[in-house]
């Protein structure tokens, strides 16, 4: 039976591993779960896990929860940072899925990592913003970090029995998203809907603007640098519109191992769970005999501006993929509230990063000060747009 905690258990991947959960009751255990404000989901998720700790995000929403709580088992309550870190580092707990959204998972998961818990990562801001760092709590720790990122699980299932000297590229696959065929001089009026519009996953709303941007692939190519310790010359993006092949590894001898499936956030989850064993998913098979195409290309820089920012940032190092992801998150929220374009995310990072200097982080808690700066300059910056 493992013990988990699901931090984030209310958003999109928090459900669907609850519904991993659900599905091997003999496996799985919750053992605390956190949400930020939607009370009415986690009341559902305490009737059916009965978990022993509960976290949301503030204290006032703590007190509204003790008045909702179903019949049965009470469950310990907490809220904000020090309920993020309780249940992160709960003595029950030996997994933790990190599915909280953007750097507030930083210090919940550093947290885990130092408890000496195994981590099921979808928060890919954790390692965009302080990959070395996080990668070398890790091996401090001797835990386990499997990736849940549907590209990232595909590398870590196509490098399975490999020697990492025999890897010659990793090749993430991208969607393109909602505006893969729209013109650059017509995303300037793109609205929310139409940019919250996946063409093939089911996601929540920051991740699925990203991947509008595609910055969400500039993410992952820093994410999967730290993940896989490669030289990001190494790391290639490819446009693969219908989301079957989830990455792929080419190898020294010419050979390319990639994973394929429907896409389904279900099976990599599943497999950061149960590693090395494979369980029951429901997710939908793949007939490969009603796929009409897969289709490969380059993608346009120009275009997609934000894969480039994150290249840009990637290569300055030190603090800056960390204020590119701090200027990211507050253009998101920005656009997403109707404050800004479309186009103004990108112009809001560039601007952001323009006002940087790089330097070097040595400590997760210097990471989130970088952050707060990041966050407080894309604010200052937010009218000049
Ligand atoms: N969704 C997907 O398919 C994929 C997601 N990922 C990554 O996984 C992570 C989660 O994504 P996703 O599930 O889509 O996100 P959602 O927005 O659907 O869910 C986010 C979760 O985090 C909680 N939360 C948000 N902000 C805070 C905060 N400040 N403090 C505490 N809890 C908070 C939310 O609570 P509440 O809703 O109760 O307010 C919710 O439970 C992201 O990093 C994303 O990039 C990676 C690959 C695929
Ligand atoms: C499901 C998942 O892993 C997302 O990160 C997905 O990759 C988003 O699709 P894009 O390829 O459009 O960014
Ligand atoms: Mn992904």
């Amino acid at each position: 039976m493992k013990k988990l905690t699901v931090l984030g258990s209310t958003g999109s991947i928090g459900v669907s591993t609850l519904e991993i959960v659900a599905a091997h009751p003999d496996r799985f255990e919750v053992v605390a779960l956190t949400a930020g404000r939607n009370l009415d989901l986690l009341v559902q998720q305490i009737s059916a896990f009965r978990p022993k700790l509960v976290s949301v995000l503030d204290n006032d929403l703590a007190a509204a929860l003790k008045k909702m709580l179903p019949p049965g088992p009470v469950p310990e309550i907490m809220a904000g940072v020090d309920g993020l870190i309780g249940a992160a580092i709960h003595p029950d707990t030996e997994m933790v899925v990190a599915a909280i959204v953007g750097a507030a998972g930083l210090l919940p998961t550093a947290s885990a990592i130092r408890a000496g818990k195994d981590i099921a990562l979808a928060n890919k801001e954790t390692l965009v913003t302080a990959g070395h760092l996080f990668m070398e709590e890790v091996a401090k720790a001797g835990v386990k970090l499997y990736p849940v990122d549907s590209e990232h699980s595909a590398v870590f299932q196509s490098i399975e029995g490999h020697r990492s000297e025999d890897i010659e590229k990793i090749i993430l696959t991208a969607s393109g998203g909602p505006f893969l065929n729209t013109p650059l001089e017509q995303l300037k009026k793109v609205t929310v809907a139409d940019a919250l519009n996946h063409p093939n996953w089911s996601m929540g709303r920051k991740i699925t603007i990203d991947s509008a941007s595609m910055m969400n692939k500039g993410l992952e190519v820093i994410e999967a640098r730290w993940l896989f310790d490669v030289d990001p010359v190494k790391i290639d993006v490819n446009i693969h519109p219908q989301s079957i092949i989830h990455s792929m590894v080419e190898y020294v001898d010419g050979c390319v191992i990639a994973q394929l499936g429907t896409p389904d956030m279900k099976a990599p989850i599943a497999y950061a769970l149960s590693y090395p064993e494979r369980v029951s998913t429901g997710v939908k098979p793949l007939d490969l005999t009603q796929l009409s195409a897969l289709t490969f290309f380059k993608p346009d820089l120009e275009k997609f501006r934000c894969l480039q920012l994150a290249y840009d940032a990637m290569a300055a190092g030190e603090s800056m993929p960390a204020v590119m992801n701090a200027a990211n998150e507050v253009a998101v929220e920005a656009f997403l509230n109707g404050k800004i374009p479309f186009l103004g995310i990108s112009e809001l990072i560039v601007r952001t990063m323009d006002s940087h200097t790089a330097h070097q982080l040595s400590s997760i808690e210097e990471v989130l000060s970088v952050d707060a700066w990041g966050r407080a300059k894309a604010c200052e910056l937010l009218p000049t747009l």
